[in-house]
């Protein structure tokens, strides 16, 4: 029996189109100012997920303008270490946006880190400033992951207002602030973790399904609702993404892939808050 295909939400399209935008941005606060933008990455440890991302958010930057600065620190760091280390780069007038890659290792207080991020530089939307104003709907940084997955539902023209969203995961920079955001577009949300009874009732009521666990093909076909809209937020070794692609693209009727769904995503909004941040700090507001 022929099954009807989803169509892909193309990340990789969308961030281009994003990025492109920023480094216009960038390129004018640069000529205005003499200043580029710099966002400042901090990585704790050779984790060697952690090492590529970095880069890629590093190589990006320095495609489109930004200008980064990074900080490695050992495995070995405490988190005053830290703390005293995102303290500086807050209070550095140079450095615009700063990004603590997650996750930090266990015997640091990543909380306690995150905070040292000055709000105005919080570009990657992990301070409790920035999760509050999620949550009250208010003008701020958003989680990059969360704002590119909502940049994607809009570009695809997907309706939230009253439906269904089933957000899988409930971490604080990934799953809690998709649902904050969605419930701030006047969805319904309901979240689903590792201690939900019955996971798959509540996958086959999602009209929008968030998939954000890190469970490799934890969410299949025969679970969605069909003709849902399914997001796969999940990021695992070797690209791999909470949803099996195959069988949830034959019941879906909008999917994104992994990779080139929320991944590049992710990085484009990162660059554009690190350009708005700077345009904010350097004094040079938006023109359009
Ligand atoms: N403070 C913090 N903020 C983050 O935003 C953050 C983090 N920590 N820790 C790790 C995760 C992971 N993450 C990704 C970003 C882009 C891709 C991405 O662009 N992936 C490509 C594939 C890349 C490849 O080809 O290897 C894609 O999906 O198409 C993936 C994963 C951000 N994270």
């Amino acid at each position: 029996m022929p099954q009807p295909t989803a169509r892909l939400m193309d990340g990789t399209a969308l961030a281009r189109r994003t990025i492109s935008a920023a480094a216009d941005r960038a390129a004018e606060i640069t000529r205005r100012t003499g200043t580029a933008p710099c966002l400042a990455t901090v990585l704790v440890g050779e984790d060697p997920a952690s090492v590529t991302y970095v880069r890629m958010k590093r190589n990006r930057c320095e495609q489109v303008g930004i200008r980064s600065l990074h900080v490695a620190l050992p495995t070995t760091a405490s988190t005053a270490e830290l703390v005293d280390t995102i303290g500086a780069l807050s209070a550095d007038p140079a450095v615009h946006g700063i990004l603590l890659q997650h996750p930090v290792g266990p015997h640091i207080d990543e909380r306690a880190a995150f905070e040292a991020i000055a709000p105005e530089k919080d570009v990657d939307g992990v301070t409790m400033h920035s999760f509050a104003a999620m949550g009250f709907g208010l003008p701020g940084f958003v989680s990059c992951t969360p704002g590119g997955i909502l940049r994607l539902l809009d570009a695809y023209g997907v309706e939230l207002a009253g439906r269904h969203a089933v957000v899988v995961g409930r971490s604080p920079i990934l799953g809690k602030p998709t649902g904050l955001l969605l419930l701030g577009r006047d969805a319904t949300v309901t979240y689903c973790h590792s201690r939900t009874a019955d996971l798959p009732a509540h996958l086959a009521r999602a009209d929008v399904l968030v998939a954000a666990v890190g469970r490799p093909r934890l969410i299949l076909g025969e679970h969605l609702k069909p003709g849902a809209v399914v997001v796969d937020a999940g990021y695992n070794p070797g690209n791999v993404g909470d949803v099996d692609f195959d069988s949830a693209a034959a019941r879906a009727s909008l999917i994104t892939p992994v990779p080139g769904g929320v991944g590049p995503m992710t990085i484009a909004v990162l660059l554009e808050q690190t350009v708005h941040a700077a345009g904010r700090q350097l004094g040079v507001p938006a023109t359009a």
